[in-house]
């Protein structure tokens, strides 16, 4: 039994898997990662590892709850080629959603995007090679922005704008953050689609439920792709050492 936890730089998500079946599964603040973890080992005392996948500040070992511990780095192997120019500097999430990308949907070209606290494109092509992608602003990152930049805008939730015509100040920032999102991934989409016919496009992250049915491409949603592509990269490494 396995312990995936994804440390994104807004929350730590996390799932126990028995195989390829997923027990729980939930997300927690940085700051409760001790106190959750303990709790979650005491409900599954059947957890022999954890795999941890991290692009925030949490390092190894802050992940010491004595069990077998793989913290994923760019030294593990990857069922791809990776032709990123900085491949030291990629981000981990990044490599292991492709990773889940290949071992998942294998022998076709693959678009993910992870919409969380930045929304992020990787693309790895039918002969499983990554080719990169491009790295946005999230949601709550826009509207943050907005009411850390300027004078007089407040600091909104994330809501489904009313019109695309906003005709509040309110419904101007939803607009602008939410259609604004919304047209970028569609128009990235597009943008793929001239020079790649074919692909498949997953969607993942702390947006995706919202964001999935206003988009007109039509996508394979999966809010947990990451922690699933943890426990599938888990078992490849496992199989291929
Ligand atoms: N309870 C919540 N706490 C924080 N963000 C949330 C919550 N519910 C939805 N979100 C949205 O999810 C995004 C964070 O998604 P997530 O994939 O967890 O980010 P990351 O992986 O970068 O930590 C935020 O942009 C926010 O809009
Ligand atoms: C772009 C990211 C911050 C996304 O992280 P997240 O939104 O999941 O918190 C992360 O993938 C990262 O730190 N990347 C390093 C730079 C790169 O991928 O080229
Ligand atoms: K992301």
């Amino acid at each position: 039994m396995l312990l995936a936890i994804d440390v994104g730089n807004t929350r730590i998500k996390y799932a126990v898997f028995e195989r390829n079946t997923v027990l729980e599964a939930a997300f927690f603040d940085k700051d409760a990662l001790v106190p959750a973890v303990e709790k979650i080992l005491k409900a599954h005392d059947g957890i022999t590892d954890i795999v941890v996948a991290s692009v925030g500040s949490l390092g190894r070992d802050a992940f010491g709850f004595g069990k077998k511990l793989h913290f994923v780095t760019h030294e593990d192997r990857f069922p791809f080629v990776n032709k990123y120019a900085t491949p030291a500097t990629l981000g981990i999430d990044r490599m292991v959603l492709a990773a889940g990308a290949v071992l998942r949907f294998p022998g076709q070209n693959r678009l993910v995007i992870d919409a969380g606290t930045a929304i992020t494109y990787d693309f790895v092509n039918d002969r499983n090679e990554y080719l990169g992608g491009a790295i946005a602003p999230g949601i709550r990152l826009r509207y943050t922005a907005l009411n850390n930049y300027t004078a007089k805008l407040p600091l909104l939730e994330r809501t489904a704008p009313q019109d695309l015509i906003g005709n509040s100040t309110a419904e101007s920032i939803h607009s602008g953050v939410v259609n604004g999102v919304v047209c970028e991934m569609d128009g990235f989409i597009d943008r793929y689609r001239e020079r790649h016919p074919n692909f498949i496009i997953i969607l993942t992250g702390g947006d995706a439920d919202f964001l999935a049915s206003r988009l007109k491409n039509t996508i394979f949603a999966h809010s947990n792709f990451l922690l699933e592509s943890l426990n599938q990269t888990f078992q490849y490494q496992i199989t291929n050492g």
